[in-house]
């Protein structure tokens, strides 16, 4: 906004004054990026934006004004929800059982993890997709149980092939505990700057931005085993969910059952049990009418970031996509994708303002995300998993051992999909071939032949 309407006033109202923002900025492809995240405080914010740390409450969209939970009232021309989620954490149905479950959100969830790690002996992750593989790989120095409801680790993001390729890294590459910066933990979050009366307050909801990329490289994640340095893969149990907790009579540890699909059941001890088990939209405001909501939760929005009340846009893990999927992208509530919902939400609103027409950004007909997993860079592109290309699509795999990895998604001779581990350098060439819907069956296996430099030969 600030760039589109450099003369307007602009405000940014948040809960916690420590925001973060995309640095270091770099192109992997056409679409694609990978980036950092840094957390910085609100007051050091670039020129133009005015900010009060605050939560909102109400919004009166008749009428254009917005209340503030300490009752302050901000009369604007637009405002964008970019409130995010909360963790959605499994649920016992018992209070003091669930004590001992958290969920991983924000800066204040991972301190209080690494509080509980310090003399854990047993840890249960449950959940098999970002933040499960991110604790799989990092936490050291403690029995760590992974508990999933799928046949191979990461499903959220790869398939089998995949998951095979990273347990066998894994267990064959060097992974002793490589030591931390010696620096101690690095308390990413700045010392509020609120009165010292809601300092108290702000302690029963502190909370703020999700931590996004590279959060797990500023926290040691250590336990309290005698150190074990090696960092194998956890015990997995697979096609598993949870079947009961109960609190071990003699001691602290948590008894739990666990249920195999195939009807057997198993018992494992654990000090507690982080719950990754996805993200819940957070807008937990009033407005005068009701903001009209997808099944997921999520506050329904159109190509152009508005919701169903006039002039109120959002963006980002709050929102749910509610115009027709493009042929190659789907939403996931990553940075990836916030970041560029709130991009559209700026110019979408900037052009409202000015009276011009805007289009969707284009970043919206490709899915495309960059990460780590396991310690391998990873790209995933468009239907990485065939998602809704039901059973019609094969498969062309290349896979060189601790190396590369290397999926195609192929439906009626066109890529559909690709999940890229390693440093493959093939990011731009599937982007191009997604997008153009070249035919690739002339090629037949030749596509993925190792010494046909296939980015030289379709450049
Ligand atoms: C552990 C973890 C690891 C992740 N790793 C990755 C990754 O590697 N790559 C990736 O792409 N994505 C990752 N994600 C997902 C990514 O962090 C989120 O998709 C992204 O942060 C969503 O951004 P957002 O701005 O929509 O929401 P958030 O980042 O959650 O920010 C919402 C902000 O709104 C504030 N707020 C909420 N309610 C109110 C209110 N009523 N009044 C005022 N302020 C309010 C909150 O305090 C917060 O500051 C990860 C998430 C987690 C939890
Ligand atoms: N590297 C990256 O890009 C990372 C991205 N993230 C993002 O942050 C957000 C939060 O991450 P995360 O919490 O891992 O969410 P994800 O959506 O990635 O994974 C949630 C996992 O929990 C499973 N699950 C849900 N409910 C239950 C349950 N009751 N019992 C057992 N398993 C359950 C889901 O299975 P199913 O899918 O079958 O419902 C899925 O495997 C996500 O949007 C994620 O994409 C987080 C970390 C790293």
């Amino acid at each position: 906004l600030t760039i589109c309407c450099p003369n307007e006033t602009i405000l940014l109202l948040t809960e916690s004054s420590v925001v973060k923002s995309v640095t270091n900025l770099v192109p992997v492809a056409r679409y694609l990026h990978k980036f950092d995240v840094r957390e910085q405080n609100v007051s050091d914010l670039r020129a133009g934006i005015g900010t009060i740390v605050d939560q909102l409450a109400y919004i009166n969209s008749g009428e254009h004004w917005a209340r503030t939970k300490t009752g302050l009232v901000i009369n604007y021309r637009y405002i964008c929800l970019c409130t995010g989620g909360a963790a959605k954490l499994f649920s016992t149905g018992e209070n003091e059982l669930n004590t001992r479950i958290i969920g991983i959100r924000d800066t204040d969830s991972v301190l209080e993890l690494q509080r509980r790690l310090a003399s854990a002996k047993d840890v249960l992750i449950l959940g098999n997709g970002g933040i499960a593989s991110e604790l799989a790989h990092e936490l050291h120095d403690v029995n760590v149980h992974w508990v999933i409801k799928d046949a191979h680790i990461s499903a959220t993001f790869v398939d089998p092939g995949a998951a095979e390729f990273f347990q066998l890294a894994k267990r064959e590459t060097d992974q002793t505990v490589t030591t931390k910066p010696a620096t101690a933990i690095k308390r990413m979050r700045y010392s509020e700057l609120l009165p010292r009366a809601e300092q108290e307050e702000q302690k029963q909801s502190r909370r703020g931005a999700a931590l996004g990329p590279d959060w797990h490289r500023t926290y040691d994640l250590g336990g309290g085993v005698a150190d074990t340095a090696s960092r194998d893969m956890p015990k997995i149990y697979y096609n598993s969910h949870i079947e009961r907790v109960e609190q071990v009579t003699t001691g602290e540890a948590l008894s739990i059952s666990l249920k195999h699909d195939d009807g057997s059941v198993q018992r494992l001890n654990c000090d507690f049990i982080v719950s990754a088990t996805g993200v819940q939209p957070r807008h937990d405001y009033e407005t005068d009418k009701p903001l009209q909501l997808a099944a997921d939760g999520g506050i329904k929005v159109d190509e152009m970031m508005n919701t169903n009340l006039c002039d109120v846009y959002a963006a980002g893990d709050v929102c749910t996509a509610g115009w027709p999927n493009g042929t190659h992208w789907f939403q996931m509530r990553l940075w990836t994708q916030a970041r560029q919902m709130g991009a559209m939400a700026g110019r979408s609103m900037a052009a409202v303002h000015e009276g011009e027409t805007v289009y969707q950004d284009f970043c919206f007909e490709l899915f495309g995300h960059v990460t780590q997993l396991f310690g391998f860079p990873v790209v995933l592109l468009g239907r990485f998993n065939g998602q809704d290309l039901g059973r019609d699509y094969e498969l062309l795999v290349r896979c060189t051992r601790n190396k590369e990895y290397i999926k195609f998604v192929l439906h009626q001779g066109r890529l559909r999909g690709a999940i890229l581990i390693g440093d493959t350098d093939l990011a731009e060439t599937c982007e191009n071939l997604i997008l153009n819907g070249t035919d690739l069956t002339p090629y037949g296996d030749d596509i993925l032949n190792p010494d046909i430099d296939i980015e030289d030969y379709f450049d």
